[in-house]
């Protein structure tokens, strides 16, 4: 038997997201800053002397060949032509799906990581970020590891270094499906471009979700949730196209004060926000 390797998938939070428009084949040309959590989801991949791709536990009501790790494994396994092995892969799964907390897409890149360096294919990182782009469009930046820009439709990425708060996030009891938000009449897409600079952290109340309005609509839950983390402390946005919404704090303390006072019926959590993904820090710490 091969050993495991056991490696994070860490949740995101867009800081804010504008779209700044529609290319003619559907999406959506945005701007967005990207930082990790320290909480996220977890893998172990083993392989094994079989030729496929194996994943456990099913997710409920969910078919396991639609799972973005069976996808991203498949994915590379097509791109070196030869699979060396077989792989055994286990998903603990903490992040809520669909919450716009980029789950599903840290699942695909913590898969093509841990595959690059178990079939000791040595990848180069823009190559696996241009395999990971064909699975979405968040994939490159779990990819990378860095905080970050996006540009483009997400795939242009610069690093960034906005400050490391504690982040309070609220799971509203719904899931919001993506596609449906950017097809909608209703999605604003007209946010003027801005430029990038280097210490902007999307701390300002001149930056928004753009998606923010639309997803309230259409979400009640979504909007009750904002509305009450509003009047608790002030600032409260959406991340990426939800359902998930979270409010920044200095110290962990105070993140925690909220959570605990949080109306009944919403789950939530609090975790720190980080610049350098625990992805690769564990895979730098495994050379
Ligand atoms: C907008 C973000 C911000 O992080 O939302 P979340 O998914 O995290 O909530 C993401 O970039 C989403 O990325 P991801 O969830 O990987 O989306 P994809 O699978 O690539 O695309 C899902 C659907 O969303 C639409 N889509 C996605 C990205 C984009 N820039 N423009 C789009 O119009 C397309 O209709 C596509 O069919
Ligand atoms: N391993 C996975 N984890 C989560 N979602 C997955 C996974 N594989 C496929 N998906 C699909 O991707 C969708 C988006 O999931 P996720 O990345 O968690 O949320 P979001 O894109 O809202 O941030 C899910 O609703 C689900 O249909």
């Amino acid at each position: 038997m091969s050993p495991m390797l056991t490696l994070p998938a860490p949740a995101k939070l867009n800081l804010f997201l504008h779209i700044t428009g529609r290319r003619d084949d559907g999406y959506h040309t945005l701007q967005t800053l990207f930082q990790f959590l320290d909480f996220g989801d977890s893998l172990s991949f083993q392989l094994d002397s079989g030729t496929g791709v194996r994943l456990s536990p099913d997710l409920p009501g969910f078919d396991p060949a639609e799972n973005l790790v069976v996808k991203a494994a498949n994915k590379l396994r097509s791109y070196i032509g030869s699979p060396p092995t077989g792989v055994t892969i286990h998903l603990d799964k903490r992040i809520p799906m669909g919450g716009g907390l980029g789950g599903g897409s840290s699942d695909a890149a913590t898969t093509l990581l841990a595959l690059n360096r178990l079939w000791g294919l040595d990848l180069h990182t823009d190559e696996l970020a241009s395999v990971g782009l064909e699975l979405g469009a968040d994939v490159p930046v779990f990819v990378r590891g860095h905080a970050a820009w996006a540009e483009g439709i997400g795939e242009q990425i610069t690093p960034a270094s906005p400050v490391e708060d504690w982040y309070l996030v609220l799971i509203p009891p719904c899931t919001v499906n993506t596609a449906q938000i950017f097809r909608h009449e209703r999605l604003t897409r007209n946010s003027k471009p801005i430029r990038i600079a280097p210490a902007f952290d999307g701390n300002h109340s001149d930056y928004r979700n753009d998606c923010e309005a639309l997803v309230c609509e259409l979400y009640p839950a979504v909007e009750q949730a904002l509305q009450w983390l509003r009047s608790e402390c002030g600032n409260a946005r959406l991340t990426g196209t939800g359902a998930c919404i979270f409010s920044r704090f200095p110290t962990e303390s105070g993140a925690l004060a909220v959570l605990r006072n949080r109306p009944s019926g919403i789950k939530g959590f609090v975790a720190k926000g980080l610049n350098s993904s625990p992805l690769h820090n564990r895979l730098t710490e495994l050379l």
